[in-house]
């Protein structure tokens, strides 16, 4: 599972902690989550994770320019890069030569005939994720507590291992695995008190949620 949006060193560990598998740090400047490339790497040194990484670290990006995507290489050495705006699959492919980082992309989902998009990400991406289609106008493409009807995954097939994103909390998490079937789960806003403001004991009932629910 992956915990995102993360922004103090405290709610960081309190990820790592828990349990969680990947962590993800927000490089978007609109986002209530945003940090910077320098603070990133300031937080993964205060976290105690500058050297030995318990978890895979993710930075999570919009459209990202050559500039922003070597400061994130250089500062963060993320292990994958989240593409969350409308990159093709020919840009990812660049995001991973500069980067060395492997590929998260998102797929924004309103309807079934969303999902077809992932078909061009056979190799491109490492992962996908489907997260809930934020409408036209709005301030972010992601981390707005938004879902959608989980049941349209269950059965489907994808070239990668994917992760279901989008309005999941600590109390309908376990729902959502089962009428989904996700292998992985994303999480921002169901473990925050406040945009932006992570809860340790929200990230640690959403990691155990989701334990109770998986086999072993
Ligand atoms: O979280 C953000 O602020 C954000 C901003 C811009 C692009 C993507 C963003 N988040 C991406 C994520 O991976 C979120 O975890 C995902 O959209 C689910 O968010 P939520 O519905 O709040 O759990």
């Amino acid at each position: 599972m992956k915990i995102c949006g993360l922004t103090t060193p405290e709610t960081l560990r309190a990820a790592v902690d828990a349990g969680a598998d990947f962590v993800g740090l927000v490089a978007y400047p609109r986002s209530p989550r945003a940090v910077s490339p320098l603070r990133a790497a300031a937080l993964l040194e205060e976290a105690g994770m500058a050297r030995e990484r318990p978890v895979k670290v993710v930075v999570v990006t919009v459209n990202p320019d050559d500039a922003l995507l070597k400061g994130i290489a250089d500062w963060i050495a993320p292990n994958f890069i989240q593409l969350h705006g409308s990159e093709t699959p020919e840009r990812a492919q660049q995001v991973r030569a500069i980067t060395g980082a492997g590929i998260i992309k998102c797929i924004p989902v309103s309807g079934p005939a969303d999902l077809e998009a992932a078909s061009v990400w056979s190799e491109a991406a490492d992962h996908l994720m489907f997260d809930a289609r934020t409408p036209e106008g709005s301030s972010l493409p992601g981390g707005m507590g938004l879902s959608f009807d989980w049941t349209m995954l269950k059965g489907r097939a994808f070239a990668r291992p994917w992760f279901l994103a989008g309005g999941l909390n600590p109390d309908n998490v376990a729902q959502a695995l089962g009428a989904s079937g996700a292998p992985m789960v994303d999480v921002s806003s169901g473990v925050e008190s406040a945009p932006g403001v992570k809860e340790p004991a929200l990230i640690a009932a959403f990691v155990e949620a989701v334990r109770a629910t998986s086999p072993r």
